[in-house]
């Protein structure tokens, strides 16, 4: 029956652990079941293998390598009470010993259960849930075909290569996507890598999501040069547009690192960037002097509170000013409206009712409230004078346009921090404000880089933090209704406000030196600590994927090697210049 479904090797299941463990705030505990299963010394065997045992409940719980340690019987109790001369002899034997006589030698694997058990009945089928395993009992590897079937989405879109499986990594984007991803990885692991591979393929297999990116260190109009080139896109940048195409190709260089594995192709880059001028896809984005952005409901709630609490307010007024308080309150409820949007005409039936019933209470006309009352609705009413700048408005307009041929790849060039958090956060909000009233399921992916300097730990007024950090958060916390989502990247989890972690369901992990970084991990997916430790071991451009109901089929952490986006994109800019001689 089991026939094909695991691999010859056998091991024992010989401890069963439990390890408990302060939070990593230290506010609470955690504990995690460790087992260790004996397997044949030259098994075939990496963290992130699929072991099944069998269970009290007869179908087979399933574990995942976490850690394995060779072990000789030579040196079992062999410690430092024993004579230092015996114990050199005895290490030299086992030193000998070592690849000669198997018998004497073995893995012990550490593995934990990961919520899943397989029954084997007349199928295969792997269900939610946790059994106790019986102690010595066999532990069977998952063959290939069986793991293949357990880990990937069969109709997923392809990201890597699953280290120790030959097998590719398919994944459900579109699911990924709805459920927002986090890339964490120290400096150099790849992590710019990773999202620039992720967005090509979004924009290949994901044909109705647009993706805007905010880029901070202006790395991805080269990274992603060739799609920028193949897809209708705009490169946004805050800079005067180069005069002439000469001019754009030259300052694209000047302005730009070019990787040293594609230096060969910079009169290639040189040459896209002068397509991408000729073809109008750059832009400057224009952003209005600070204080002239539009008001929001946040800011007119200000306005009338300050009005009850001028002392120079007359008496009678302030009871109409707190019920227009009031007011709004229920008209931001009605129309699920929040501080930081923007204020519309939506606000003109309020103050029509407050300003009839500042009449009939008898107000003199030339009462400050009637005053106040106008002056906001001339503002409300106002028509924005409607100038040729690209500014967040056209962008925003552009960005939800559902057209075929509407661009759908945005890169937005923001090296001042401020200036970026402040567009970050005008752009997400005006966004949001837009898709509320115009129903549209077109995803759009927002691609923060950086992304402890836009949602960070501790948020300042003075420096725009608070307010990009309020407006992501809201996209994470309610953007998946409207299809806005997020893609966040940091290398630093300690440094982001953890509130947004747990509105993240896909996580992509590499190297993350701090204990404190990965335990947060551990804890929030309850993927066991030595797993998570493994991620030390981990090369530039490989990962650990971790999902919860999202990415793939079952919530299982795997590590994959991701493609080299380098490689794709000599590939796309070649195929994009057949006739050139690169
Ligand atoms: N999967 C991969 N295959 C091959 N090379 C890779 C892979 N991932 C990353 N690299 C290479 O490793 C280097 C660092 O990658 P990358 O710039 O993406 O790291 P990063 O984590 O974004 O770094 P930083 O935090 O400094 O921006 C680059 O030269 C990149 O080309």
């Amino acid at each position: 029956m089991s026939e094909g479904l695991f691999e010859e090797q056998i091991g024992r299941l010989r401890e069963m652990k439990v390890i408990t463990r302060q939070t990593a705030d230290g506010r609470g505990s955690v504990s995690f079941r460790n087992f260790i299963v004996e397997f044949p010394i030259n098994s075939k065997i990496t963290a992130g293998k699929i072991l099944a045992v069998k269970s009290l409940q007869n179908d087979y719980l399933l574990l995942e390598v976490a850690d394995l340690l060779p072990v000789h019987y030579g040196m079992i109790n062999l410690d430092g009470s024993i004579p230092k001369e015996i114990r050199d002899e005895v290490m030299r034997k086992v030193e000998e010993d070592w690849g000669r006589n198997d018998e004497e030698a073995w893995l012990d694997v550490y593995a934990y259960p990961i919520g899943y058990l397989l029954k084997i009945d007349g199928g295969v089928e792997f269900y939610k849930g946790y059994s106790p395993p019986i102690p010595g009992s066999t532990v069977r590897i998952l063959s290939r075909e069986l793991y293949e079937k357990f880990v990937c989405d069969k109709n997923g879109v392809e990201i890597g290569n699953i280290i120790g499986e030959d097998v590719k990594l398919k994944i459900n984007m579109e699911k990924a996507i709805n459920y927002h991803i986090g890339i964490f990885a120290f400096t150099g692991s790849g992590k710019s890598n990773l999202t620039a591979s992720l967005v090509r393929r979004i924009l290949k297999e994901n044909k109705d999501t647009k993706v805007v990116i905010f880029d901070i260190s202006l790395e991805y109009s080269i990274l992603l040069l060739d799609q920028l080139i193949s897809n209708n896109s705009r490169l946004i940048s805050t800079e005067r547009l180069p005069i002439n195409k000469t001019d754009a190709g030259r300052r694209f260089i000047r302005t730009h690192v070019i990787p040293e594995e594609i230096i060969d192709l910079k009169d290639e880059i040189r040459k896209s960037a002068e397509e991408l001028f000729e073809s109008n896809k750059m832009r400057q984005l224009y952003v209005p002097p600070e204080g002239s952005t539009y008001l929001t409901y946040g800011e007119i709630i200000d306005m009338v509170r300050a009005q009850i609490n001028d002392k120079y307010t007359a008496f009678a007024q302030k009871p109409l000013f707190g019920l227009f308080l009031k007011k709004i309150d229920e008209t931001m409820r009605q129309n699920k409206l929040t501080k930081e949007d923007i204020a519309d005409t939506t606000l003109s039936p309020v103050i029509d009712e407050i300003e009839t019933l500042a009449r009939e209470s008898g107000l003199k006309e030339n009462a400050s409230i009637f005053a106040f009352l106008n002056a906001l609705r001339a503002y409300l009413t106002s028509e924005i004078q409607e100038g040729e700048e690209y500014d967040i408005e056209k962008m925003a307009i552009e960005i939800l346009d559902n057209e075929e041929n509407s661009p759908r790849l945005f890169i937005l060039e923001l090296p001042n921090i401020e200036e970026a958090r402040l567009i970050v956060g005008q752009l997400i909000n005006q966004i949001m404000l837009r898709r509320k009233k115009s129903y549209s399921i077109n995803p759009i992916l927002f691609v923060l880089d950086e992304a402890q300097e836009f949602i960070p730990f501790d948020t300042k007024q003075k420096d725009n933090s608070e307010f990009s950090s309020n407006a992501v958060e809201k996209l994470l916390r309610h953007g998946r209704k409207y299809h806005l989502h997020g893609l966040i990247s940091t290398q630093r989890l300690a440094y982001l406000n953890t509130n947004v972690l747990q509105q993240l369901h896909t996580y992509f992990i590499s190297t993350l030196p701090r204990p404190y970084d990965r335990q947060l991990i551990a804890e929030t997916f309850g993927i066991n600590d030595t797993l998570m430790d493994r991620t030390l071991d981990l090369e530039v451009g490989q990962w650990l994927l971790v999902s919860f109901k999202a990415a793939l089929p079952h919530d299982v952490p795997v590590f994959f090697t991701a493609p080299n986006n380098l490689e794709e994109l000599r590939k796309g800019i070649q195929n994009s210049r057949p006739s050139s001689s690169i």
